[in-house]
């Protein structure tokens, strides 16, 4: 049996502790700490004054590390990385703010051994980040990316206003650093480019495939899986979404659904690659398109037609001004607020056990649509037939988020199954769409009581436009123009989420 090691004496555990031992706060000096590891937290008392003790929570915890002292006269430093919810000065709510915390071995002449220190500051490190993986609190599916790990990080450097590169590097390599997780950059230098990379990668040297893009890349990412020979088992990969693009309407769900304060950009960010550290792994809805053509897409976020689409595509021209681009757009559509024909139809959610059910099985057997009847045949009796046919816009949410700052479905969540439909009839007002916008940063346009905004819960949905050619879009993508289905495959994928 190995001898302990001094330090490790020195350093052990305290009654109802998983750990306790000395050390010297490196940041203020000669002042030595008394740390203590429980199941939950870290205690930090001082000894030296008689400040009370300061408990850190483990859940805030994103790693762990030890490194060797800068000399030879001194003990191995731990490091211990928190990114807890903290007030800022202006900020509308707490935000997670990175505190770093550091801590020498405190050493007696005799114990000076460099290597006996460094291996205790280990021990100290692997036994925080034991404690700190995440509680499983909640009955749906779940499981954790396996440690250690290999992750794909694929940033598109285009997207946003171009600061995907500078977030990756002054964020989240740092952050993926502190978590020990290896990771691979990809940058990716053309559209479809990661679509192509994951349709032909290896996959099981991938954990996690992580997008520091918007939308639209993990659009690609979803698509270029499901176009695999093996897209059953490709499409279980672990998904990770960071905000670096416009709209980030993925990444400020995933925030939302942890029940915290809105946050945008930086802070957004440092949200959501805190989940992505944390490795909890929950199932993502996959909603698959039908295009008239006969061609399939696979999509996360939405599907719109009208007002929504027309913003989206045409404020790409302002791409510079970042997220303000779709209030630039919105604006200028407003001011020639179009009407577009359309029939629109759905599967409400209540109906789904109906008796009216389809079972079309299409040649294509990825996802077999059961809701659906083919496209040129009339929907199930058991949908709903939408007697308007005048439009300002029709949106099927299948997230929260819009875009960052717009709160469409506020009680939608990543697997819940449902298509949230919500369309606006001809008619309204200028002024009273713009207010259902401006509430909708809030999440508050259904309490608006304006008659022209329908909102249902369906399953499946079809949309056959009348109007002109003009624009659709899935997850913000531009599709081809024409009829529309959709149906929800409930918990299709996987998404590193809270
Ligand atoms: N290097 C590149 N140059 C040009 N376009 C690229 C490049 N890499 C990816 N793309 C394409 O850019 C498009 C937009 O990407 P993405 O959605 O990630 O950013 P965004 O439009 O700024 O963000 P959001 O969707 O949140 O508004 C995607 O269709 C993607 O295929």
């Amino acid at each position: 049996m190995d001898e302990p090691d001094a330090a490790r004496q020195r350093n052990g555990p305290a009654a109802g502790a998983r750990m306790h031992g000395l050390f010297t706060d490196t940041d203020t000096g000669r002042l030595t700490v008394a740390l203590t590891l429980s199941d939950s937290c870290l205690t930090i008392q001082r000894i030296s004054c008689a400040s009370p003790p300061e408990h850190l929570d483990l859940r805030d915890c994103l790693g762990s590390r030890a490194h060797r002292g800068e000399s030879e006269d001194q003990g191995a430093q731990l490091c211990v990385y928190f990114y807890a919810y903290r007030r800022r000065w202006m900020a509308s709510g707490p935000v997670r703010q990175r505190d770093e915390r550091r801590f020498r071995l405190a050493l007696g002449t005799e114990e000076s051994d460099e290597d006996a220190s460094l291996r205790e500051a280990e021990r100290w490190a692997r036994a925080i980040n034991t404690a700190r993986r995440p509680e499983h609190t909640h009955g749906v599916f779940f499981s954790e990316v396996r440690r250690p790990c290999g992750v794909m990080v694929l940033v598109n450097p285009q997207s946003g206003r171009g600061q995907a590169m500078a977030l990756y590097n002054g964020h989240v390599q740092r952050m993926l650093t502190e978590a020990d997780i290896p990771h691979t950059l990809f940058i990716t230098e053309r559209q479809n480019h990661a679509r192509d990379l994951v349709r032909s990668a290896d996959l099981t040297q991938w954990d996690a495939l992580v997008i520091l893009s918007g939308d639209g890349l993990l659009f690609e990412v979803v698509n270029g899986l499901m176009e695999r020979q093996d897209w059953e088992k490709a499409i279980q990969t672990p998904l990770g979404i960071l905000p670096g693009g416009s709209g980030n309407a993925l990444a400020a769900s995933v925030h939302h659904y942890t029940r915290a304060s809105p946050v945008w950009g930086e802070d957004l960010l440092t949200s959501c690659g805190f989940l992505l550290c944390k490795g909890v792994v929950s199932k993502l809805d996959l909603i698959s398109i039908s295009l008239s053509s006969g061609a399939r897409l696979f999509s996360f976020l939405s599907l719109a037609w009208g007002f929504v689409a027309d913003v989206d595509i045409e404020s790409e021209q302002f791409r510079q001004i970042g997220a303000l681009r779709f209030i630039l757009g919105t604006l200028l559509r407003l001011a020639s607020l179009r009407i577009y024909q359309g029939k629109l139809a759905f599967l409400p959610a209540e109906n789904e056990c109906g008796s009216d059910s389809a079972s079309f099985s299409p040649a294509d057997s990825r996802l077999p649509d059961h809701l659906l009847a083919p496209l040129e045949q009339p929907v199930p009796r058991n949908w709903t037939l939408v007697e308007e046919q005048e439009f300002v816009l029709v949106l099927a949410m299948f997230q929260s988020h819009l875009s960052e700052d717009l709160l469409a479905a506020p009680d939608a969540r990543a697997d819940d199954g449902l298509i949230h439909l919500f369309y606006v009839t001809a008619g309204i007002s200028r002024v009273a769409l713009l207010q259902l916008f401006r509430a909708m940063q809030s999440g508050t346009h259904l309490d608006c009581g304006c008659a022209h905004l329908v909102y249902r819960r369906a399953r499946a949905l079809r949309l056959e436009p009348l109007s002109a050619p003009g624009v659709m879009t899935v997850d913000g993508e531009r599709v081809e123009y024409g009829p529309v289905q959709a149906q929800v495959h409930r918990g299709a994928a996987r998404l590193i989420s809270a």
